[in-house]
């Protein structure tokens, strides 16, 4: 099943070919309004990066200059964009489908794709089903009905499929590469291929389809898998008013367990994990809750970094100076002091309640009460 989609764009712009399964069209129409929407920062202008030699990888990424923490580097449209898995597709039909996508790409970009990598020359892929299994990077969510793998598709890029696989130094969000660290220049851009969130057997047994065994620091840290491990098993505290009626005492508890797993998250490159947000996110809520603006001002600038992220990064912009008004407008603002001053646990989340809704009135939105 093929449905083509070719952008309507201006004319002599260039276009990306995606075969989809049905109903990913609409889907992606919706997500991204007015896509394909001129891309910024793309790499025709300024390039932060660089594509050279990797030892032992082949080619690779580089930074051509320093590149901050939460940085957008570059924008880059795909070659082609396919369903992950066609129904009835063998390799065969699979080879069938992709040569007539690439068949319409026009004659650049069916060079840039031939010249890529392909690690899938004894499994029985076809050329062009070699090199896509090779440098394709997941798009989730054009089929929300359908799930895991099923629902993926793959867009396969000239220079984003040149970045190699190690813990984490960026994050592809659709078409677009983030820093999650500081870079030096020089350093080279990396991605994960697989999650990073098992053991390094579980790992080096998901990157055999790349053909090579990764020797990245976690990969050869024998304490790694511990680390990960006790992530995997730790839960994070939802940073919601509920807790509100935890006992005394239980924040410090919170905002330890928070703290640990940044720490964890850190230490093994896994900025990249949504975890990472939402315990930035727990660690942060229970500053505000305390009235320790200077405390929660160090979170909000580390999710502030966390670009990939759809958040509202202007709103966390204004908590990052720790003496912004916005703390002392927060709805949450000092809530946990209050329980135990003569209001009870319910007045608290009463008088939170109230001032939230009266914040989203200010903002035009109406709120229903449901009690
Ligand atoms: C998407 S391509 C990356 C770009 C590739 N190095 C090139 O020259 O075009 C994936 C392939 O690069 C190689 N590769 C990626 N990461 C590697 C790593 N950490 N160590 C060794 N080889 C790696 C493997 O051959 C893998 O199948």
């Amino acid at each position: 099943m093929r449905v083509p989609f070719v952008s309507d764009s201006a004319p002599g712009e260039p276009t990306t070919e995606c075969i989809f399964h049905p109903g990913s069209k609409e889907v992606l129409m919706q997500e991204l309004p007015g896509f394909p929407q001129p891309m910024v920062n793309s790499l025709e202008r300024n390039s932060p990066v660089r594509v050279g030699e990797a030892p032992g990888k082949g080619l690779g990424v580089f930074a051509s200059r320093v590149i901050e923490a939460g940085e957008l580097i570059f924008s880059e449209r795909p070659l082609l964009v396919a369903a992950q898995w066609l129904p009835t597709s063998s390799l065969d039909q699979f080879e069938d489908i992709l040569a007539v996508g690439v068949k319409q790409i026009g004659d650049e970009d069916k060079a840039a794709y031939m010249a890529l990598m392909n690690s899938h020359l004894e499994d029985g892929s076809g050329p062009l089903t070699g090199i896509f299994r090779t440098n394709g990077l997941g798009i989730k969510g054009l089929r929300p009905d359908l799930k895991g793998v099923t629902a993926m598709c793959t867009g396969v890029c000239d220079t984003i499929s040149r970045i190699n696989h190690r813990r984490s130094g960026m994050s592809p969000r659709f078409r677009s590469i983030f820093a999650v660290r500081d870079l030096a220049a020089d350093d080279e851009l990396t991605h994960q291929y697989i999650p990073i969130d098992g053991s390094t057997a579980e790992r080096n047994e998901l990157l055999k389809p790349y053909d090579f065994v990764c020797t990245c620091r976690a990969c050869k840290d024998p304490e790694s898998d511990a680390r990960r491990a006790d992530l995997k098993q730790s839960n994070s505290k939802p940073a919601s008013p509920s807790w509100l009626s935890d006992p005394p005492g239980s924040e410090a508890l919170i905002f330890e367990e928070c703290r640990r797993q940044v720490e964890i998250i850190e230490r093994e490159g896994m900025e990249s994990m949504s975890r990472y947000w939402d315990v930035l996110s727990a660690g942060m809520a229970v500053c505000v809750v305390m009235s320790d603006a200077q405390s929660a001002s160090e979170w909000a600038r580390k999710l502030m970094t966390i670009g990939w992220v759809d958040m509202n990064q202007e709103v966390m912009e204004l908590f990052v100076d720790a003496q912004s008004p916005e703390y002392q407008a927060h709805p949450m603002w000092g809530a946990r002091l209050k329980i135990g001053t003569g209001k009870s646990e319910e007045d608290v989340l009463k008088d939170v309640m109230k001032d939230m809704v009266a914040q989203f009135e200010a903002l035009g939105v109406h709120c229903y009460s449901f009690d």
